[in-house]
């Protein structure tokens, strides 16, 4: 990687120095060991150590510096939080300043999307992204989407948006509709809302007096014939497709979402270890490790991604992860795993928190305002 040396990393250097010469004792061994220069094409920032140095490049000074630096310069740049810290080599320095740090960034702040869903929807080309901000989108190969929060955190709007974007995306030759499943163990506000606002949503809810030993094989049945549907696409694109690098996009079929509302709700009161549980999330790890190529994405949400909530093996197929309401340890833990420095979040509210991508073109973790439609919230 190469660098350029411009204003704003003049004052990162003097908000840095004041923060190591506060921390260290011999405050002479730190200034002067460092450089910053933003990365040549303008994607985010590289911290160049000066070897030898009282600084070690690891982890832990990779999260010191980046809170240190992210409220900084949060009204410019939004220092994206990676997964793993970011070791880098620099081009053409000597070899004691040939190593250092990439902290990717964002130009400005991402802005909450406000308005009445027709007017916004004109605007976005859903069979390339997804848009989460003004400034965010996430890439449609990216088909798995889990959301969390406390309640009252903004998970249903969040749904709820999201079905509207999924309902958006078609078929190649755009002359057939997504089919969209939700599940909704409730029979709450979100089937309430989709059985007014789309009659073409599937809706697989508990029948009177159904119990979730009842219930949830009635689920595994609609999430089998899915599965058969998965299985069938990646048989035509074995079969009959030449491309090696392929999607069911290639045959034409229009998408399918799988919308789960308040998971934790399905499964309450059974044994984790029952059949009908059991055979539940052997089915959605299908969907979440399979679905992509056969066009099939996957939305869950809940209130807290536990293990016996969300295993593991599904949890960690999920490409998008996002956190509303009340972040802290508890509640970024399984999601986020060990993430123990504060990242500036925005103002807060009802559907703010924070996001991963992992579309391959997002980095880490970013603060996330989810959008604002006017017609769901009247
Ligand atoms: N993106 C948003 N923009 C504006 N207001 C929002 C947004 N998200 C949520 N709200 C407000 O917060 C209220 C609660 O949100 P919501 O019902 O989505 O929370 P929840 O996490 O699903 O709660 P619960 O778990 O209790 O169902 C909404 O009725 C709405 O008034």
């Amino acid at each position: 990687m190469q660098g350029i040396k411009t204003s704003l990393c003049t004052y990162i250097s003097r908000v840095v120095d004041a923060r190591l010469s506060a921390k260290t004792s011999d405050a002479s061994s730190v200034s002067n060991s460092f450089n910053f220069l933003e990365e040549k094409n303008g994607t985010g920032l590289l911290f160049i150590l000066r070897y030898p140095s009282e600084l070690a490049l690891d982890s832990k000074t990779y999260y010191e510096l980046y809170q240190t630096i992210a409220p900084a310069i949060s009204s410019v740049r939004t220092l994206i939080r990676p997964l793993t810290f970011q070791l880098v080599t620099i081009d053409e320095m000597p070899l004691e300043m040939s190593q250092g740090f990439f902290f990717p960034w964002r130009i400005g702040r991402a802005k909450r999307i406000v308005g009445f869903s027709e007017e916004i929807f004109s605007t976005y080309n859903f069979d390339k992204s997804i848009p989460l901000m003004d400034g965010m989108e996430v890439a449609r190969r990216a088909t798995t989407y889990l959301i969390t929060g406390n309640t009252g955190s903004g998970k249903t709007e969040a749904f709820k948006y999201l079905v509207r974007t999924f309902s958006k995306t078609k078929n190649l030759s755009k002359t057939k509709n997504a089919q969209i499943i939700i599940f909704d163990a409730k029979k709450g506000a979100t089937s309430r809302w989709a059985k007014r606002n789309n009659p073409n949503i599937e809706l697989v809810l508990p029948q009177d007096g159904d119990r979730p030993e009842d219930y949830i094989p009635r689920c595994n049945a609609k999430l089998s014939e899915i599965i058969t549907e998965m299985n069938s696409r990646q048989n035509m694109l074995f079969e009959g497709n030449t491309k090696i690098s392929t999607t069911a996009e290639d045959l034409d079929v229009a998408p399918i979402w799988v919308c789960f509302e308040e998971i934790e709700a399905l499964t309450l009161g059974m044994s984790p270890r029952s059949t009908q549980v059991q055979d539940l999330y052997r089915l959605l790890t299908q969907i979440a490790l399979l679905g992509r190529e056969s066009l099939v994405g996957l939305m869950i949400t809940s209130q807290i991604a536990r293990n016996d909530v969300i295993p593991i093996p599904i949890r960690s197929q999920m490409l998008v992860k996002i956190l509303l309401g009340i972040i802290d340890s508890n509640s970024t833990t399984y999601l986020f795993g060990d993430l123990t420095e504060d990242i500036p979040l925005p103002l807060g509210g009802p559907g703010s928190g924070i996001v991963s991508i992992n579309d391959g073109e997002h980095f880490g973790i970013e603060p996330i305002e989810m959008p604002t439609i006017l017609e769901d919230l009247q």
